[in-house]
């Protein structure tokens, strides 16, 4: 009997303390973390930072209607609110779209006001109840439909030549508009990047600290270094910039290991990189105007989805979000940006396939205005300068948007796996529009990270974001001390 009693007791002892372990494991943010957590690496301090564009508060633009508060956020429940588009009355501003100054061979191209495809929802996360950071995981409740058909637009015609084409039919989203994702705090986002870019980086220190390691250097050393940098991508002129303070920090003896090594060669590799330079997003919405960014590069260089990836962070932070999708010459780029809003709770505008991309532009910003967004990101469209054309028309994108807002920041987004390639296209960008920022993207794809010492080198403009993978929230603000610390391991 004895015996018995004892081992039930037992046994519910240990039924019990197995539920315990169970439980509380599960509960443990901390255990989350742990199991996402990878390596050493890119640390980034901080969160994205965000600022107003310094244009905005001179020249307000017209502003239709009173606008719906800035600042956040209750969670409204799921989707949608629909808006029927309107034809667009043209207007003095709208008017202005057309670009009699530049008109080009091909005679008059109509400008035609597209009516804004019915933003699919307007979400509303909630900021307030961050912590089970699950990004990857869709809520169960589904949107409901889209309906909406546009009505008839009245082509608004351009003076010169009176050539008058009517816009093509404006798409409105008909399948039932996907369940928004959940979207991850910051923070907790940022953690999870760890490790991949110190993967891709690692030759680098590992040459340069063996080389310096040991104190005095000769030539060949010397040179050795320089080639390891030239190999990385620093491309010449910085090489040169940082074998000059190299050689003047060992010439003062105060390298004699490799910890001192490592050291003189963090503090030379930051201040190649400046990090003075101001690197904050300037998304924050102006008093009548919500911030504008326009996002432009080749295509396949990751503009559309760092144009997703940055207005989840936008949402994630409390801000409204319009995307404009500008890139109308490969149908499928509207619909790719048109999926990232659904997912991550961004209002949408896009046009018929090969409209205008200037008018595009405009009507999301116009848009933007109206429904008082704090952010409208606009998506251009890439392809390859065979120069003149394409060139020209990002152009007039920019002329034309500031028409209705200042433009706060162009971000050229850069393929850091093409190395030189992404410098030709910098330049040719740079010509036609002012960037004021770069993202480059796929350094998880490269083993080399110096292209970002090059491109700020030649455009003078700072890398302010960098795409470290294919997921929704693989995007990190750039900071150079960090950024060294993976390039050296
Ligand atoms: N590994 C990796 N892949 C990326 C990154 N950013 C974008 N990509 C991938 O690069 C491919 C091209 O990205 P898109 O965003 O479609 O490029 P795009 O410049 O908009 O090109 P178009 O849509 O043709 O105009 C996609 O398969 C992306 O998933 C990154 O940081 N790392």
């Amino acid at each position: 009997m004895a015996v018995l009693i004892v081992a039930l007791v037992v046994g519910t002892v240990l039924y019990r303390k197995r539920q315990v372990s169970l439980t509380s494991k599960a509960d443990q943010p901390e255990a989350l973390e742990e199991t996402k957590d990878r390596s050493g690496g890119y640390k980034s301090a901080g969160g994205f930072s965000f600022s107003q564009g310094a244009a905005g508060a001179t020249e307000a633009p017209p502003k239709p209607e009173p606008v719906e508060p800035r600042v956040v956020e209750k969670p409204i429940a799921p989707p949608v609110e629909q808006q029927p588009a309107e034809a667009a009355a043209p207007d003095v501003a709208e008017s202005a779209l057309v670009e009699p100054e530049v008109v080009e061979p091909e005679v008059a191209e109509p400008e035609v006001v597209e009516p804004e495809a019915a933003a699919p929802e307007v979400v509303e996360p909630d900021t307030a109840e961050p912590a089970v950071a699950q990004p990857e995981t869709v809520e169960p409740e589904v949107a409901e439909t889209a309906p909406t058909e546009a009505p008839p637009v009245e082509p608004v015609t351009e003076e010169p030549a009176g050539t008058v084409t009517p816009t093509a039919p404006v798409e409105a989203p008909s399948q039932p508009a996907p369940a928004i994702e959940e979207i991850a705090p910051t923070a907790g986002r940022l953690g999870r990047l760890r490790g991949r870019l110190a993967r891709s980086q690692n030759a680098v220190g590992k040459s340069l600290l063996g080389l310096m390691g040991g104190g005095d250097l000769d030539e060949d050393s010397w040179e050795e270094i320089e080639d390891t940098l030239i190999i990385a991508d620093l491309g010449s002129a910085v090489t040169q910039e940082v074998v000059g303070k190299l050689r003047a920090e060992i010439a003062t003896g105060s390298v004699k290991s490799e910890e001192q090594a490592r050291a003189t060669l963090k503090k030379v590799l930051v201040e190649a990189l400046h990090p003075e330079m101001d690197r904050s997003i300037r998304a924050l919405p102006h008093e009548a105007a919500p911030g504008v960014l326009l996002v432009v590069g080749v295509n396949g260089t990751g503009k559309t989805t760092s144009t997703g990836k940055l207005a989840r962070v936008l949402v994630a932070d409390g801000r409204r979000v319009l995307l404009g999708a500008a890139d109308t010459f490969r149908a499928a780029a509207a619909d790719q940006l048109q999926t990232w809003a659904e997912r991550v709770g961004a209002e949408v505008v896009r046009g018929a396939e090969g409209a205008d991309p200037a008018a595009i532009a405009f009507d999301s910003v116009s848009k933007g205005i109206e429904t008082g967004v704090d952010v409208v990101i606009v998506d251009t469209a890439g392809r390859l300068h065979t120069k003149t054309g394409l060139m020209d028309e990002l152009g007039k994108v920019k002329r034309v948007v500031e028409k209705r807002a200042p433009v706060d920041e162009v971000l050229l987004v850069l393929d850091s796996t093409i190395g030189q390639n992404g410098l030709v296209q910098a330049r040719v960008f740079a010509e036609v529009v002012d960037i004021t920022g770069v993202v480059l993207t796929k350094l998880d794809g490269t083993a080399k990270g110096g292209i970002v010492f090059q491109v700020q080198h030649e455009l003078g403009v700072p890398v302010k974001l960098v795409g470290l993978g294919e997921g929704a929230d693989d995007l990190a603000p750039f900071e150079p001390e960090a950024f060294v610390d993976a390039l050296l391991g």
